[in-house]
């Protein structure tokens, strides 16, 4: 596939304000995003996710490393770059909250170029594809924030680049209006064949959504994957055990001192095992404890465990 956004090597610092120490927030951080892609970038809070996204659409400038768009270097060819990008960063912050809704289309569609002529075309193509006609004379402070996330989005597709990147696009939403937002998503991507970038912690986005995703910790990489081919990468390790009867607390955390268990629940545990032989050394463990076993089974393991072993653990295989 072809790459539209190669990341190389960025990393980026802070000094701290008070201890004037400094901080790596983005540490050696590379891949690449091929035309049409959409991409989560899924990481902890303070993983480094909106530095990366910054530095990309050349908010930030990095201290090492480079980042070019469509071959263009962000840097040296800032204006080239920037020309395919829109984001949509910290969501309705970005509008103006006394102005109605098509007022701020009118007047960031006249900020990012739009020829005066085609202005009121594109704001009803847009007003109509995020369905929000209905409020188009409402001001963005009276709209719901699901409402104020979609004009966001929708500011953010005036410019019709061919890459968007999102920061955090679901954060606050209820669950309803966040499946909204998803589904408007998905249909930018195929109708429109947009490269899309997505940063956030909402797992279920990324797993519905992104065909791939960067999951990134402590301000690196420390994955890089289909999401189909992390969850099989995992599957075999994940097992649930059934007990006869309880654990004693000791006994609970003797195991968890050993296994990564991942959920207790009354007599049962979930628990990911790197090797094989790992579950043959668990029921070792448990009779000598005299802790009779009711069954052992492998079970599926699903994204947000996958992503938590990636995180406490920090390898991808
Ligand atoms: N301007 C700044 N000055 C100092 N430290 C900063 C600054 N911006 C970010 N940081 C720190 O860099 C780290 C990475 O922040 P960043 O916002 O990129 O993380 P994130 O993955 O987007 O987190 P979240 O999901 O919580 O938004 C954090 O520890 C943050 O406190």
């Amino acid at each position: 596939m072809q790459s539209i956004i190669s990341v190389n090597g960025i990393h980026k610092s802070y000094k701290k304000r008070k201890s004037k120490q400094i901080f790596t927030a983005v540490s050696d951080v590379s891949f690449e995003v091929g035309k049409g892609e959409i991409v989560g970038l899924l990481g902890p809070n303070g993983a480094g996710k909106t530095t990366t996204i910054k530095m990309i659409c050349g908010l930030l400038v990095q201290d090492q490393g480079a980042v070019t768009i469509n071959g263009f270097d962000s840097i040296k060819d800032r204006d080239k770059a920037l020309r395919h990008i829109s984001a949509v960063l910290e969501g309705n912050r970005n509008l103006y909250w006394r102005l109605t809704v098509f007022e701020n289309l009118v007047y960031f569609a006249g900020n990012r170029g739009v020829p005066k002529k085609e202005i009121r075309q594109k704001v009803e193509e847009l007003l109509s594809l995020f369905q929000l006609q209905d409020k188009k004379d409402e001001l963005v402070n009276n709209l719901s924030r699901g409402m104020q996330q979609k004009l966001a989005v929708s500011v953010a597709m005036l410019a019709d680049t061919e890459v968007v990147l999102l920061d955090e696009p679901t954060l606050g939403l209820d669950v309803e209006t966040g499946y909204e937002v998803r589904d408007l998503l998905r249909k930018i991507a195929r109708e429109q064949g947009k490269t899309i970038i997505i940063s956030t912690h909402d797992m279920p986005v990324v797993q519905d959504l992104c065909e791939r995703t960067i999951i990134i910790n402590a301000g690196k990489v420390i994955a890089d994957e289909r999401v189909d081919q992390l969850l099989r990468l995992f599957e075999t390790s994940a097992y649930r055990v059934e007990l006869k009867e309880p654990l004693t607390d000791d006994q609970q955390s003797m195991l968890s001192a050993q296994f990564p268990i991942h959920h207790w629940q009354a007599q049962t545990l979930e628990i990911n095992l790197d090797q094989e032989q790992d579950i043959f050394k668990l029921m070792d463990i448990l009779k000598q404890n005299q802790t009779p076993i009711e069954t052992i089974n492998q079970t599926e393991i699903n994204f947000e465990q996958v992503f938590r072993k990636l995180v406490n653990e920090g390898v991808a295989s």
